[in-house]
């Protein structure tokens, strides 16, 4: 009983530490999940990090035969991440997307299950091993649906989906910022501008919401809005990605390009993608 799957990383328009309600786009680079049910306990393993804390999909295991399996209770998960864990760019729901639908790949379930139940599932596992603040079901749709979306976290509720097509420049500094670990209170302070983000980006606008976004969790959270600054104004929209340390532009190729030869002077790496539309899928 094998399954394969994977999904996208995402970025970051509205950071829902402030109100509970967040919203995040998918980008073309991904993680893919294997999983091999069988035996009485859960293993997990990442590629090439064999410290990895590996809770979090081996819950996603757990839940999923709970929920959909026929007694199966165990097996093993392996990860696979083209992008870097605790960057902000939403590695956790990915992975956790990536191992819900390869154990519903492994079950025959794949295709019985809804796209939303199957992100929720992740959801409560990044809930359960308490990698998360608010559930961070935007980062979890967008990854699991494609696109961009706008959820409230608290309610788990999709707000809206929508399909912006940008090209995409990130910058990932030297460094990890967990999200559990992101302050919480001082970004509540914060909401009165979260709660405008949102109204912009329920209205379409989304570039500005997650420029605004941008900044005010830079201010929140401790983070530089230097390159904010620089990005602004040849591109669309720029903020830092999550609780960081990524930042995140979106606009035209060309002006991203020029966008890179400077972000690129920084220490850490940068690259250029898409936004993605499809979501996650098995292999
Ligand atoms: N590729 C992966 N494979 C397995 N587990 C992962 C993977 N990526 C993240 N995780 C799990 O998620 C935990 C928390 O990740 P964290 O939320 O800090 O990262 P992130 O999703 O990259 O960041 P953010 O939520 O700011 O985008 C990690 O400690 C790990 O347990
Ligand atoms: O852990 C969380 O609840 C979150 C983390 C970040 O990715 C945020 O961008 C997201 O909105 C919520």
């Amino acid at each position: 009983m094998d399954g394969s799957a994977e999904a996208p990383a995402a970025g970051t328009v509205l950071n829902a530490l402030a109100t509970g309600r967040g919203a995040a786009f998918a980008i073309d680079r991904y993680v893919s999940a294997t999983v091999e049910l069988g035996g009485s306990d859960v293993t997990g393993s990442v590629v090439g990090e064999p410290d990895a804390d590996t809770r979090l999909v081996e819950r996603c295991v757990e839940l999923v035969c709970e929920t959909y399996g026929d007694g199966e209770r165990g097996g093993h998960v392996e990860t696979e991440s083209e992008i870097s864990m605790a960057a902000g760019l939403k590695s956790s729901s990915a992975a956790a997307n990536a191992t819900v639908l390869a154990t519903l790949d492994a079950l025959g379930e794949a295709e019985a299950v809804s796209r939303e139940d199957a992100a929720l599932l992740g959801v409560q596992a990044a809930r359960d091993v308490g990698v998360t603040v608010t559930g961070a079901y935007d980062d979890a749709s967008a990854s699991m649906l494609g696109g961009l979306t706008v959820t409230d976290n608290e309610r788990d509720v999709l707000l809206a989906r929508d399909d912006p097509t940008w090209d995409v420049l990130v910058w990932t500094p030297d460094e990890q910022a967990f999200s559990a670990d992101a302050d919480a209170a001082r970004c509540a302070r914060i909401a009165p501008l979260a709660e405008h983000v949102e109204e912009l980006a329920l209205a379409g606008r989304y570039g500005l919401a997650m420029t605004i976004n941008g900044f005010a969790f830079c201010g929140a959270l401790g983070f530089s809005s230097d390159p904010l600054v620089e990005a602004m104004p040849a591109v669309d929209g720029v903020s830092l990605s999550g609780t960081g340390p990524s930042y995140v532009a979106v606009g035209e190729r060309a002006a991203l390009e020029n966008l890179q030869e400077s972000w690129e002077t920084r220490p850490g790496t940068t690259f250029l993608t898409t936004t993605q539309h499809d979501g996650a899928r098995t292999r």
